[in-house]
């Protein structure tokens, strides 16, 4: 080499180091001092190894972190300062401080996630900040009142279990076929979201749509490429959230690829939302929230936002919940038991019509709402003694035998979020939840047929690490039907 060459390059070498050593050092003063805990947090590299090694086991990982944290709370960092850098808490106070107490602090929805699901979401209500979130939030929370969550009770869930739901169930047991429920059930809240949120009965959209085995992968074309592009969509927008650093994903978007390929679109999804767009702009054009866009595309764009949204909140929720619940009743019978004497008590142990005041019957299942409650606190664990447990009683007062639901506050069990974003579908959720669940251990027991034996109960069945805790694989059920219960049809 050259000697004026080096005469240039050594200088440079010196000064690029000085700068390594200086920055490495600043950085390791900042883990040393900070009083947060930051779990195995390298100074270079942050949370990004261990996040590596444990992505595939994100959920018990990070709990496992937490437990071990002092007041249940700890830093998290990216590489570099580059990516996530942020705080992770199950301490209700700290819940109750930023979700409720200080609510103004940290309503709005940071860069992070925004960007992230921008693409799919746009302004909906789920990413939206300030005045246009508060617009949003008065408008839909009208439409989850007392009132009209007894007509979804009704008209909606316990009139698409009986001309859907029950029917596929039925023919299923009947054949001795093994299918996957937590698909099925995907497919029926869907269809519920669409009567309840949309006013589209998907039955009438198309000639297909009226047969029972719509409810199964195969059954609708249509349904099948709208889920594939909607997951895709929600998995690439999660994805990108989980990414190190944004730049990452950022710059696989410009060349549309993984996490940075662009939420995908499909005619289907189309369809559905130019009705309801069409709907919308008649109706709603002079309000004030419909002032605060400026063009008529930007307001058919909004549009579509608020139905994806409204897609996501319901579609997968309540069916990822209802699985795991399935799976615990399996791994429970004793519990089974109980909701099947608590079902059977009220209804009656054979299988009539549900009956169309069905909704005050449903709040009277106190044990069948505890099992539910107990089941999302375990996916994802929320802290308490035996945590580990599947026990619905602990959520009764007396502790057991035939006693009432008592819930915890929300600080405590921010399942469903606290505080003024608080979930605006919980209670519809519950309905709809104790509704299936009613229906279907009242007439038939539920057999898991575990794709591999590791997964068979008590072991719990892995899940996927995504916007709602699905399980892994999907849960693969027998249904036998009870003794003395007649076919639905
Ligand atoms: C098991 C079922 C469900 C669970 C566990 C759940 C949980 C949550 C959580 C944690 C949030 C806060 C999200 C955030 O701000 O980051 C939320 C918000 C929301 N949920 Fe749910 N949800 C469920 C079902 C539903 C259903 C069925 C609907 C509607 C039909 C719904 C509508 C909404 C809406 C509109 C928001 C946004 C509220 C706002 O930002 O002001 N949810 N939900």
């Amino acid at each position: 080499m050259d000697s004026s060459y080096l005469h240039l390059v050594l200088p440079a070498a010196a000064a690029a180091v000085v700068v390594a050593v200086v920055l490495l050092l600043s950085l390791w003063r900042r883990c040393q001092t900070t009083s947060n805990h930051r779990p195995q947090a390298n100074p270079i590299l942050g949370n990004l190894v261990a996040f590596l090694a444990n992505g595939h086991r994100f959920l018990d990982w990070s709990t496992g972190l937490l437990a071990a944290a002092p007041a249940s709370t700890m830093q998290v960092h990216g590489p570099l300062g580059l990516g996530y850098c942020g705080v992770a808490t199950a301490s209700p106070d700290a819940v109750e401080h930023m979700l409720r107490a200080s609510f103004h602090n940290y309503v709005d929805k940071g860069d992070r996630v925004r960007d992230a699901f921008a693409d799919l979401l746009g302004d909906g209500l789920f990413l939206a900040n300030g005045r246009l979130w508060r617009l949003q939030r008065k408008l839909a929370a009208s439409s989850f009142s007392p009132r009209l969550l007894r007509l979804f009770a009704g008209r909606v869930v316990l009139d698409q279990l009986r001309r859907r739901l029950l029917l596929f169930f039925d023919a299923a047991a009947d054949a001795r076929r093994v299918f996957d429920l937590q698909d099925v059930l995907k497919r029926f809240a869907f269809d519920n979201i669409c009567s309840v949120a949309f006013g589209v009965d998907r039955d009438d959209s198309s000639p297909s749509s009226s047969s029972p085995s719509r409810l199964e992968a195969g059954g609708d074309g249509r349904d099948d490429a709208f889920f594939a592009a909607f997951d895709d969509a929600i998995d690439i927008s999660f994805g990108r959230i989980l990414h190190p650093t944004t730049l990452a994903w950022k710059a696989m978007k410009l060349l549309d690829v993984g996490s940075g390929a662009a939420a995908p679109d499909s005619e289907e999804e189309s369809d559905l939302l130019s009705r309801f767009t069409a709907a919308m702009m008649e109706e709603d054009g002079g309000n004030e929230l419909g002032a605060m866009f400026d063009s008529p595309e930007a307001k058919r764009r909004f549009l579509r936002d608020t139905v994806k949204t409204f897609v996501l909140a319901g579609k997968d929720t309540t069916s990822s919940a209802l699985t795991w619940l399935f799976w615990f009743l399996a791994a429970n019978p004793e519990c089974e038991r109980r909701v099947y004497e608590e079902v059977t008590a009220l209804r009656g142990d054979t299988a009539g019509d549900e009956r169309d005041d069905g909704y005050e019957d449903l709040k009277r299942m106190h044990y069948l709402h505890a099992a539910i409650t107990e089941t999302m606190r375990l996916y994802p664990p929320l802290w308490e003694r035996d945590c580990g447990e599947f026990r619905p009683e602990r959520w009764l007062d007396g502790g057991g035998g035939g006693g009432r639901f008592v819930a915890v506050d929300a600080a405590r069990y921010p399942v469903f979020h606290a505080g003024p974003r608080s979930c605006l579908g919980k209670e519809m959720a519950y309905v709809q939840m104790k509704a299936v669940a009613a229906a279907v251990v009242r007439r038939f027991s539920v057999e898991v047929v575990p794709a591999a034996a590791a997964n068979a109960p008590p072991s719990p069945p892995p899940h996927e690490t995504a916007v709602t805790l699905r399980m892994k694989g999907g849960l693969r059920v027998l249904l036998t039907r009870r003794r003395g219960v007649l076919s639905h049809a």
